[in-house]
């Protein structure tokens, strides 16, 4: 079977700044995939780019066969005008398309609508799919509330399976931080996606809720859905990923499991090779740096 997502020779710039620096990578699908990596290596560019939040300087990004970056008909191609095009926003996808062919994500700061209930973030999610006309709508028929009602149903059911169990009619802003990350993944999931992308969904969370995400993510894979997840938390990462990419400079340095990533020397020096950081030699050479240890003194020199 071919790749969920193929990610080949992405670049982004901004300016001088190489934020992600020909990006090779891709994601099968229902596997859990992190991507991790030292500060600023690109990590949410490259999800930026991927959701087609960014639209990238170049490089390809194919999502179950769409075409992400370039889905303009083939003529614009052959004519060289799409990339004129592309810059006057013209046949570029915007994330809503993503969404509808498969791909959803969460934010490293929160996204929910903070004027909305628990209930009606996660029911924004669904509306797109609602086939109730505009009369219909304005006129409140039988048919719409039904639809209305159903629409109901499946955002609780998927509050339900986050775990949500705190009050539906709550304004997100009233939940702690924790549940609203919870709000934020069930009105990810209630768009149906194939994948899911997380950015740094255990930014916050307390050792309790960092073992209910692990359970969570791992629901969410058994029903099918890739997982990518950018996180800093090493632990977690080692714990739950089947697979890891790391960045460094916006260029992929190292991929494998868990086991081959915390012991190649490559990923150890990337996380050492800061200025301010103490380089032990003697445990760059036997592989047993601890990711997790430096990737915590690093959070708290941040
Ligand atoms: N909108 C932007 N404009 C200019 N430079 C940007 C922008 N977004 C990111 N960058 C730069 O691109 C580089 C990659 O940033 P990015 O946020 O993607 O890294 P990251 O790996 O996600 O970092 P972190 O782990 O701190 O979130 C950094 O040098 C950053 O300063």
């Amino acid at each position: 079977m071919s790749a969920l997502l193929e990610v080949k020779d992405l670049r982004l710039q901004f300016g001088g700044v190489k934020a992600v620096d020909g990006l090779s990578f891709s994601v099968d699908h229902g596997e859990i995939l992190a991507v991790i990596g030292p500060n600023g290596a690109g990590k949410t560019s490259a999800f930026n780019c991927i959701s087609a939040f960014y639209l990238p300087t170049s490089g390809s990004v194919v999502f179950d066969g769409n075409d992400i970056v370039r889905a303009a008909p083939p003529i614009w191609r052959s004519l060289r005008l799409l990339d004129l095009l592309q810059s006057f926003g013209f046949y570029r996808v915007l994330p809503s398309r993503v969404t509808k062919w498969g791909m959803a994500r969460t934010f490293q700061n929160l996204r929910l609508f903070r004027e909305l209930t628990v209930l009606d973030n996660v029911k924004t999610a669904m509306h797109a799919n609602l086939r109730e006309g505009f009369w219909a709508t304005l006129l409140h028929t039988p048919g719409y509330r039904r639809a209305e009602q159903e629409c109901a149903e499946q955002a609780r059911g998927w509050l339900d399976f986050v775990g949500f169990t705190g009050d539906e009619n709550l304004y997100v802003t009233q939940l702690p931080y924790g549940e609203q990350r919870r709000v934020e993944i069930a009105r990810a999931l209630a768009t149906s996606p194939k994948m899911l992308l997380l950015d740094e969904p255990a930014a916050g969370l307390n050792f309790n809720e960092k073992q209910a995400l692990m359970q969570l993510i791992r629901r969410i894979r058994d029903l099918g859905v890739a997982v990518v997840l950018i996180e800093h938390d090493m632990g977690l990462v080692m714990e739950l990923a089947e697979r890891i990419v790391v960045l460094n400079y916006g260029k992929e340095i190292a991929e494998g499991t868990p086991e081959q990533i915390k012991n190649d020397p490559v990923v150890i020096e990337a996380y050492l090779g800061v200025e301010d950081e103490p380089i032990d030699d003697t445990k760059l050479t036997t592989g047993t740096v601890d990711l997790s240890l430096l990737e915590k003194n690093r959070e708290e020199k941040r």
